[in-house]
């Protein structure tokens, strides 16, 4: 019998560290908060400058307008003076003119120093020989004169269009710089703003004459005939698209529910997926692959896809981090974030938990813009958002609309779908594409020219009526047009065709007749045409073929589109694979610790098991413990997997919104897994802190902790394939029942030649025989060929126990490549 006092002595460090990580982990979430805060107060601290500084540039060039408007006034009055008394000088007069004499010259800049101009800025015209101590106003603004860079980031000049551009030969290392400097930029852009007021009209135009704003790289789509078609059903999805969408603007897309909007936007996106697609796409005047600028190409889903256990900062950071130049400067990169929180009115819950449907964090409103503004921090060219105003009241789609209108400043263009917009939203955008059932087009063009081109079929919009709304309920069948202008909702699509002098599709000639342009000739002959004999009536058996090819051609396509490689045309290094993956594993870090509470549960119940099995097991027997080892397999399988698949298999979404935007799979793959060796490391200690403890074995802890290791690195594995492979709830059974099957198999007595190599591929044979093993070698009481021939009875070897920690090291690596492959085969779409 093994000394039990000493056993029970050595396992006590154990149980410290479990308590010990489990006081970690219930802190952990106040050490994120903590170091958040400190940020913040670092941030605040540089905004509260800025704006201060802001404030007093504005008073400073108010007091300069007010002090050349007055000089100017002067000198008006004293050349009127003059011409009529030029004999006679008036010695009051010209002390005035003498004392603001360095104001009267417009081109000369104008020092505020009280002892130079004469002149106090805060009273334009000053009590003579009245000694005023410098104001605090003019201590800054001459300090500001004196040397433009005692402000941080702050340039004085008006002209300077360096917007986004950190200053040459300055250092801007510490938080603290870096946030001046941007806040800095966002004050001077918000007085620009302010200037031009309302950013919606005639306002942007000069605002984007007038102020060199940086210009992005241009992304134009013309599409010809676009015409998707669903392969399994053989249904128009779109019909003959032609029109094109153009940087700088703002294009509108809207139809009645189910007109095609969202597979318009996918088409131009290249994500159409299951359709036939005919027609042309050109980016640019030219026919290239819309994936080849896919890193400047920004796509907001209809689903808020957002991380809900990172704060809104972290979020739009990471997506900053990712997807921005490479070489972008940090402080640049601050002033983007910033810019895009400042516009997207999110200041306020910047620091909170995005939350998700359990934990409620941000307003839906609130979390609509995160995921607008996850696109926008990456700088787009091309800015793709499907129904980015659902679900905001009118004051938000305002806000955001500003925001996107900022975006088109600097040449993005924008195409977003939209639903019943009110007038005022209406009014912001530029262009429109109006969609009727069936993905026909019905108006194509300038947004304000849309009720000029309605009246002109005769259909007014009502007093009182919003003319988007007036529209939808036209194609929608609701308003019937026909009383009033002889043209039915049917029509319109043809009617368009016919306004641009568009061929007009065969099928689509019938609902024409009535336009009196085709002959009746022409409809006969449609009818009789093959390719609409597909419409027939099919069998049940036909309709079945149909949807499994469907189904089948359908994952075909997501194969073909995940592993398509195109030229990479956009222009932009994004950072690297390594870089990508130091981002992910701090994002992931972060996240693990706010769902700490979880891995806390994971380390009690493994604490648990480990007692409980611990005291049932009986290792001083034949079998060298074989039997408590059994129930250690199935217990640390089970919980180790069903924690891992939280993994991969809760953040499916997210992975399919990132990889689709360029973000490295394999940095999110490898993040992910460096996260969990965490729990590979620990989670042994943890259960054997217990199970050792009980059990009394004769092998050493360590002997024990390393098997333990490999074995969850390889059910770690596996769980990884199964979450990636299979839906969640598939997932979950099948981890529950692998190992269970899996450890049966594994200690059947093996007759059969056939159960002996079946029990060679599964991992808890190995585990099994590497824990006997290593009991078996220290049971130095017992003849050694006893020991032998009694691990034989079960088919170990006394010498294998490398050879069991290689291959459970080595399923694990297998499953994880495959895990991998399924994921960039499988998982994207
Ligand atoms: N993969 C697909 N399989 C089957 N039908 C599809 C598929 N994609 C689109 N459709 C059908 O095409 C039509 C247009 O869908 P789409 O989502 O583009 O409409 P929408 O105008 O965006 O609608 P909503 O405004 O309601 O979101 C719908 O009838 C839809 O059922």
């Amino acid at each position: 019998m093994i000394d039990l006092s000493f056993k029970a002595h050595s396992a006590h460090p154990n149980e410290t560290l479990s308590t010990l990580l489990l006081i970690i982990y219930n802190c952990s979430d106040q050490v994120l908060t903590t170091r958040g805060r400190r940020l913040a107060k670092s941030r605040e601290a540089a905004a509260r400058s800025a704006r201060e500084t802001a404030k007093a540039q504005q008073r400073w060039k108010s007091a300069k307008d007010a002090a050349k408007k007055h000089a100017s006034g002067l000198q008006a009055h004293l050349s009127r003076t003059f011409s009529r008394k030029k004999d006679t000088p008036d010695p009051e007069k010209l002390k005035i003119l003498n004392q603001s004499k360095p104001d009267i010259d417009d081109g000369l800049p104008i020092s505020p120093h009280p002892s130079t101009s004469g002149v106090s800025l805060s009273s334009p015209v000053p009590s003579e020989g009245k000694k005023k101590e410098p104001s605090e106003l003019m201590q800054i603004m001459h300090k500001i004169e004196e040397d433009p860079d005692c402000y941080e980031g702050f340039s004085i000049g008006a002209e300077d269009t360096n917007v986004g551009n950190v200053p040459k030969g300055k250092q801007i290392n510490t938080h603290s710089q870096i946030f001046k400097y941007a806040y800095a930029q966002l004050e001077k852009e918000k007085a620009q703003q302010q200037e031009y007021k309302d950013l919606t009209f005639s306002g942007v135009v000069k605002m984007a004459t007038n102020h060199e704003i940086r210009k992005r790289p241009l992304i134009e789509i013309s599409f010809k005939d676009l015409t998707l078609t669903l392969k399994a059903k053989n249904k128009h999805l779109l019909r003959c698209v032609t029109g094109k969408i153009r940087p700088g603007r703002i294009t509108a897309v809207m139809g009645p529910s189910g007109a095609g909007k969202t597979t318009f936007l996918s088409a131009l996106a290249g994500k159409a997926i299951g359709c036939n697609m005919t027609g042309l796409i050109l980016i640019n005047g030219k026919n290239i692959s819309i994936h080849s600028y896919k890193k400047i190409i920004g796509f907001v889903p209809q689903d808020d896809i957002v991380h809900g256990n990172l704060t809104v900062e972290e979020n739009l950071w990471f997506s900053a981090k990712c997807r921005l130049s490479a070489d972008l400067p940090e402080p640049d990169k601050v002033l983007v974030v910033e810019r895009v929180i400042e516009s997207l009115g999110l200041q306020q819950v910047r620091g909170s938990l995005v939350g998700t449907v359990e934990k409620r964090g941000i307003s839906g409103g609130q979390r609509k813009r995160v995921n607008v503004g996850l696109e926008m921090v990456m700088e787009p060219s091309l800015l793709i958002l499907d129904e980015p105003t659902s679900g905001l009241d009118s004051a938000s789609s305002q806000l955001l609309l500003r925001a996107l209108r900022r975006e088109a400043l600097e040449g993005v263009n924008i195409c977003m779908v939209v639903h019943q917009p009110s007038y005022a939203l209406f009014k912001m955008f530029d262009d429109l594409v109006l969609l009727a059932k069936g993905g026909l087009t019905v108006y194509h063009g300038s947004a304000k020219k849309v009720e000029e081109y309605f009246a002109g079929l005769g259909i007014k919009v009502p007093d009182r009526v919003n003319p988007p709304d007036h529209f939808i309920d036209i194609l929608e069948g609701m308003v019937a047009t026909e009383r009033s202008s002889g043209v039915s909702y049917e029509e319109l699509p043809v009617r368009w065709m016919l306004h641009n002098g568009y061929s007009v599709p065969p099928d689509m000639r019938q609902n024409a007749t009535r336009l009196e342009l085709f002959s009746t000739d022409e409809n006969l002959n449609y009818e009789t045409n093959p390719s609409n004999a597909g419409t027939a009536e099919q069998s049940f058996a036909g309709e079945l073929w149909q949807d499994v090819k469907g189904t089948v051609e359908l994952h075909r396509d997501k194969i073909r589109l995940n592993f398509l490689k195109s030229k990479d045309l956009s222009n932009r290094r994004t950072p690297g694979l390594f870089q990508q993956y130091r981002y992910f594993l701090g994002r992931v870090g972060k996240q693990r610790l706010r769902e700490a509470r979880i891995q806390a549960v994971d380390y009690l119940i493994l604490l648990l098991a480990g007692a409980c099995l611990g005291s049932l097991a009986n290792v001083s027997d034949q079998t060298f413990g074989a039997v408590g080892y059994t129930y250690t397999i199935i217990a640390v399988s089970l919980l180790c997997k069903i924690a891992a698949l939280r993994s991969f298999s809760l953040d499916r979404l997210h992975y399919w919104r990132e990889s689709a935007s360029g973000m490295s799979s394999l940095a999110y793959f490898l993040a992910k897994d460096t996260i969990d060796h965490f729990n590979t490391l620990i989670k042994p200690v943890v259960y054997l802190s217990m199970f050792y403890f009980f059990t009394n074995p004769r092998s050493s802890f360590a002997d024990n902790y390393i098997v333990l290791l490999c074995l969850v690195y390889c059910v770690t594995g596996i769980a990884y394939a199964l979450a990636i492979f299979f839906e969640q709830g598939a997932a979950q059974l099948s981890s529950v029942l692998l190992p269970v099957v899996m450890t049966l198999i594994a200690t059947r007595p093996q007759d059969s030649e056939f159960l002996k190599i079946l029990a060679k591929f599964c991992y808890p044979r190995w585990a099994l025989e590497a824990f006997v093993i290593a009991n078996a070698e220290r049971y130095s009481g017992v003849w050694l060929i006893t020991r032998c021939g009694s691990l034989l009875k079960s088919g170990y070897n006394l010498h294998d126990w490398n050879l069991c920690i290689i291959i459970l090291t080595f399923i694990g690596i297998v499953s994880r490549a495959v895990a991998f492959f399924c994921m960039v085969t499988f998982q994207k779409k």
